[in-house]
């Protein structure tokens, strides 16, 4: 059993502005806990009611300020957890702290650089690491997660979410067992065989979630998101199961509502915003209060959940994460104070060791039978029916396996039975009437070769050094099987490699053919199988959900080029694409290095089978005894192959982490694309609207009246993919929306997209940029329209933003 209280560690964040001096300062000296002290400028010190401090002191385990990397955050805060997960204990991190203090950015990770990935990935990293290096236990691991958002929890991993609104999908409910326990009913498990599995499904969560979330809706700040790890092992053979669940939990902001500032209430009358909070908050006042007897878990599914990790079976951390700023010093003060309640709480952490009722089944039904065929002995009713075909075989194999064993104190265990006690005697008596017979034949024989002539000395090395010559070539018939079966599962991973990395570069070094895909370890059949399907789901999520680039019509294909292009994340996706190219080179190089090192592997074995020939063939033709000492120049090539081997090795390791890192980058670029796609349509369905709206052209009859011809920049709508013909009035090709609008469409001021100075064009560009947008003629087809207007909207948008930008 471990006891211990919760532990508590707090975060800075770095700030968005410039430093505000003398807001905090932490104490490092203190020995048993550092210290972090807030400081109240003057002014806001001032407003507390009642209150003349200017600053408050609060002890941590450990303070981590503003310059803390990702990595310290792991090894300091995370991985204890992780391996008392692995040792079959419970454990929870979890993050708590205002909107935008970081919570999401410790918990999951910057969605920018690999660098920046938070607890949940390199948690995952590491408890596979583990999983692969004990070989003593067999593992199972699960991913669930799980959504809180209003009370109501959601299955993130539901794959309905794809097809449903979060509020058709059913909900998670809680069910409670007689001995309390808490299931989760319409929660869904995934069972994760690799790292790169479990990532996938974190991927998916977090897609799921940034998707149903609407401006209207900011669910991000607003829900809890519980990542859950179940991690069961078992030793072979053994009947014990142990379970361990590790909770990750990045909860909503802890905001509250009276914001008073400078007013005074603050700190104690304040409200939270999220109700699930409030109950939390509830909960750990229960549990740092020694005298209270009822914990109020019930009021909310998220104290449910996490009921063990608050005073319970767990070991719990806290992250309380801060961003000191002069603005939330408020919050921050609070935020703390929630952490020193949090840090009164105890926890009893124990094995969670089960027995598996299969196996526990046959063990007593065993146990049955000899109890009943004891007391049948006992009682003297022996039991007189003939052994059944099935229990004979069951004898004969126990009675084989006895006489094999080897050593003198095994037993042979039959059980209480009389019919198979006898039918033993039978046997070994048997055994014995035969063993004297062959006795009999096997003297005749030896007495007969007694008389033969003793076989010469010379007759006897022959022999032996024939019997030397058949072990070489089984020892290189081996060789050979080895490499056949080592060119099996080359062939089986090239065959995963194509499958799996089929969206990677063409330049990919795990394509097949590819040097890194022959030396990568083959994964099991149904780990590819789920891999790979989860891969699809993945790019199948990113289209369908995202209004799918490629039933865009294209004018809107084009306006979605101009907004990606204006966009901020497009150069995080842009560094991320340079990042992701220097990767694969540097996979390939590798690939490349590793392929190298195996043929010379190849080379060095084949030149030791065949020194250590030339020597034994020596040896027969000489006539001579092997030489004791080893061959020098096997030695040399020996330690030649070891130092190749090495090599082979390192060099894998390397490769193994820059495939991890790759596929981290392609996730975050994933979801920064996804992101970047929802924005658009939100943006789009937006400027659609608010156009049409304006537009007296969305009258149907408008678009019909003739528009004078030098007033009107002429439009063609070549909807080529439609066949569609340019309609009457709007017949000349001034703009045209498809994949040459760019090259007609001039902007108003140089730029490096448009680099033919026309006057001509420079006029339709102004009439164009300058026009209201009601005065473009539309064609009376709503879908068509919204997509001219938002087209013009948005090219307009970035002609203006770099006109802006030149002067
Ligand atoms: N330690 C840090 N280093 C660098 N950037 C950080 C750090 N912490 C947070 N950020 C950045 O600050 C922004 C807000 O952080 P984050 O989204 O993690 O906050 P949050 O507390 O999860 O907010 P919410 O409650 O809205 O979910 C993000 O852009 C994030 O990348």
């Amino acid at each position: 059993m471990m006891k211990q209280t919760i532990q508590i560690f707090a975060r800075v964040k770095p700030p968005e502005r410039k430093q505000q001096q003398g807001i905090y300062s932490i104490d490092e000296d203190e020995k048993a806990a550092p210290s972090l002290e807030i400081l109240l400028p003057r002014d806001l010190a001032d407003g507390f009611v009642n209150n003349k401090r200017e600053s408050y002191k609060f002890k941590f385990q450990r303070i981590f300020d503003q310059d803390a990397k990702q990595d310290i955050i792991f090894e300091i805060i995370a991985k204890p957890v992780a391996q008392s997960v692995l040792a079959g204990y419970n454990g929870t991190i979890f993050a708590y702290g205002q909107t935008g203090s970081g919570k999401t950015f410790t918990i999951t990770g910057g969605a920018e650089r690999y660098s920046d990935r938070g607890i949940i990935p390199r948690t995952l990293s590491y408890i596979f690491e583990q999983l692969q290096k004990d070989s003593s236990k067999i593992y199972t691991t699960h991913i669930s997660y799980l959504e809180i958002y209003n009370e109501c929890g959601y299955d993130l991993l539901d794959p309905r979410h794809e097809a449903s609104k979060l509020e058709d999908l059913p909900k998670v409910t809680i069910l409670e067992d007689p001995d309390q326990h808490i299931h989760l009913k319409n929660l869904s498990l995934h069972q994760a065989t690799t790292e790169e599995e479990a990532l996938n499904l974190l991927f998916l969560g977090d897609t799921n979630r940034m998707i149903a979330e609407t401006p209207m809706n900011q669910a991000s700040t607003r829900s809890h998101c519980i990542f859950t790890v179940h991690l069961t092992s078992k030793e072979p053979g053994s009947a014990t199961l142990r379970r361990a669940k590790l909770h990750l939990v990045d909860l909503a902001g802890s905001e509250r509502v009276a914001k008073t500032g400078v007013g005074g209430l603050l700190l104690t009358e304040a409200k939270y915003i999220n109700l699930s909070l409030h109950y939390l908050e509830q909960v750990i006042i229960a549990l740092s209060e020694k005298r209270r007897t009822h914990i109020p878990y019930r009021n909310s599914l998220m104290t449910s959940v996490l009921r063990d990790s608050l005073g319970g079976n767990c070991v719990t951390t806290m992250i309380a994460t801060l961003s000191l700023e002069k603005r939330n010093i408020d919050e921050s003060i609070s935020t703390c104070r929630f952490a020193q309640r949090v840090a009164l709480i105890k926890n009893e952490a124990v094995l969670n060791e089960e027995i598996d009722p299969k196996l526990m089944i046959t063990r007593l039904q065993k146990e049955i039978a000899d109890l009943k065929a004891e007391l049948a002995m006992a009682t003297g009713e022996w039991r007189t029916e003939a052994l059944t075909e099935e229990e004979l075989h069951q004898l004969e194999k126990l009675i084989a396996s006895f006489l094999e064993d080897q050593d003198p104190e095994s037993r042979l265990e039959v059980g209480a039975d009389m019919r198979k006690i006898h039918h033993c005697f039978h046997h070994f008596k048997k055994l014995l009437n035969d063993k004297d017979s062959m006795k009999n034949t096997v003297s005749s024989t030896t007495t007969h070769q007694a008389c033969q002539e003793p076989l010469k000395d010379e007759e006897h090395t022959k022999l032996r050094d024939l019997l030397k010559q058949r072990d070489n070539e089984i020892n290189i018939l081996v060789n050979m099987l080895k490499k056949e079966k080592k060119k099996t599962q080359d062939a089986l991973l090239l065959s995963y490699m194509e499958k799996s990395d089929a969206r990677l570069p063409r330049n990919s070094p795990f394509i097949p053919g590819s040097p890194a895909a022959q030396s990568t370890s083959v994964p099991s059949a149904p780990s590819q199988a789920q891999d790979l399907s989860i891969c699809r789901h993945r790019s199948s999520l990113l289209h369908r959900k995202t209004g799918m680039r490629e039933e865009m019509s294209l004018g809107r294909q084009e306006a979605f080029e101009i907004f990606k292009r204006d966009h901020a994340d497009s150069v995080t996706i842009d560094d991320n694409r340079q990042i992701l190219k220097q990767r694969f080179s540097e996979a390939k190089a590798l690939g490349e290095s590793i392929n190298q090192t195996r043929s010379k592997i190849g080379q060095l074995k084949d030149a030791i089978t065949q020194r250590h020939l030339q020597q034994v063939a020596l040896g027969i033709s000489e006539n001579m005894a092997p030489p004791s000492i080893p061959d020098l120049q096997e030695e040399k090539l020996r330690s030649q192959l070891e130092e190749e081997k090495t090599r082979y090795k390192t060099t894998f390791m390397r490769l193994k982490a820059l495939k991890v890192e790759i596929e981290h980058l392609q996730l975050l670029m994933d979801k920064a694309k996804v992101k970047l796609q929802k924005e658009f349509e939100v943006w789009w369905a937006e400027e659609a609207t608010n156009l049409q709206v304006n537009s007296p052209a969305t009258n149907p009859q408008e678009h019909l009246k003739p528009v004078p011809q030098q007033d009107q920049p002429q439009i063609l709508l070549r909807k080529s993919s439609q066949g569609r013909e340019a309609k009457d009035g709007v017949s000349s090709l001034d703009i045209c929306y498809d994949r040459d609008a760019r090259r007609i469409l001039p902007s108003p001021c140089p730029s490096q997209h448009s680099q033919e100075p026309s006057s001509s064009r420079t006029q339709l560009q102004d009439s164009i940029s300058e026009r209201p947008m009601s005065s473009i003629p539309l064609t009376g087809d709503s879908q068509t329209d919204s997509d001219i207007l938002a087209f013009i909207k948005a090219r307009q948008n970035v002609l203006q933003k770099k006109c802006l930008g030149s002067n």
